[in-house]
């Protein structure tokens, strides 16, 4: 049977700090191509958990487990590595570089994952441009001239590059209108059913839901606790 492309398994986390937040998992899966879309109210801790499977905060207890790979027992910088190589991240606000162009932007998590760079095609990134309805030129162009619908598309690319198993996207429609909304989701969905890698999104917009394989509740699947200062 073919592995997970995600596994938390009885993962306990607190941010530092007298009044912290902290959440615990004890059991969440994503299936090889399934779709998941994790709904929680603002604040409830959507981004602290997309952090976790990112590696970029690492579980106090448990199992974080990417493509088979323990995060937890490796140091940061094979935590970095992994993620580089097996995750395609979509954050809130993009993360785009403003200064470089749109190019080196979707070329960059290709620097420091060698087996991703190796499964690029040579034109990817403008194969990629063309997929999401970018115009070719745009490649040249710097990021932070984009619109914010056009920098979404630019984040998505940069994501799927080299194909992933696993894309995290952290509410990445929120700011856009109803039918860019759609646009945006139609293109990114076509995408991941070519490279038939997993998705895991989180929103607060549970009208989203119907185009998921799966929606869960963020309260369904993790326990909150909250400490006054
Ligand atoms: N770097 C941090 N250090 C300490 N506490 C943090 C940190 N980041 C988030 N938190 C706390 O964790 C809690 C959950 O925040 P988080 O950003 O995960 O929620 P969210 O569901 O993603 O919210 P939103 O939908 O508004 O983005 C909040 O109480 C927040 O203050």
């Amino acid at each position: 049977m073919t592995e997970p492309a995600l596994i938390l398994d009885n993962v306990r986390f607190r941010w530092p700090g007298q009044a912290s937040f902290g959440l615990s998992v004890s059991e969440f899966a994503v299936q090889p191509g399934e779709s998941v879309l994790l709904l929680g109210e603002s604040g409830s801790g959507k981004s602290t958990l997309l952090s976790l499977i990112c590696g970029i905060v690492t579980a106090d207890a448990g199992q974080v487990t990417i493509g088979g790979t323990d995060v937890s027992s490796l140091n940061a910088g094979a935590r970095d590595r992994l993620r580089a190589e097996g995750i395609g991240v979509i954050f809130q606000q993009f993360n785009l570089l403003p200064y470089a162009s749109v190019s080196d932007n979707i070329l960059l998590p290709l620097c420091f994952a060698p087996e991703r760079r190796k499964r690029a095609a040579v034109n990817e990134a403008a194969v990629l441009c063309t997929a999401l309805g970018l115009p070719k030129d745009i490649l040249t162009a710097s990021a932070g001239r984009l619109s914010v619908g056009q920098q979404q598309r630019v984040a998505v690319a940069r994501a799927l590059i080299g194909q992933p198993p696993l894309i995290v996207a952290d509410e990445p429609t929120s700011a856009l209108d109803a039918a860019t909304q759609d646009t945006f989701l139609r293109l990114l969905f076509d995408r991941i059913a070519a490279t038939r890698s997993s998705l895991l999104m989180v929103s607060h917009d549970e009208r989203l839901g119907e185009r998921f394989d799966r929606v869960v509740r963020l309260t369904d699947i993790a326990q909150i606790e909250r400490h006054a200062a």
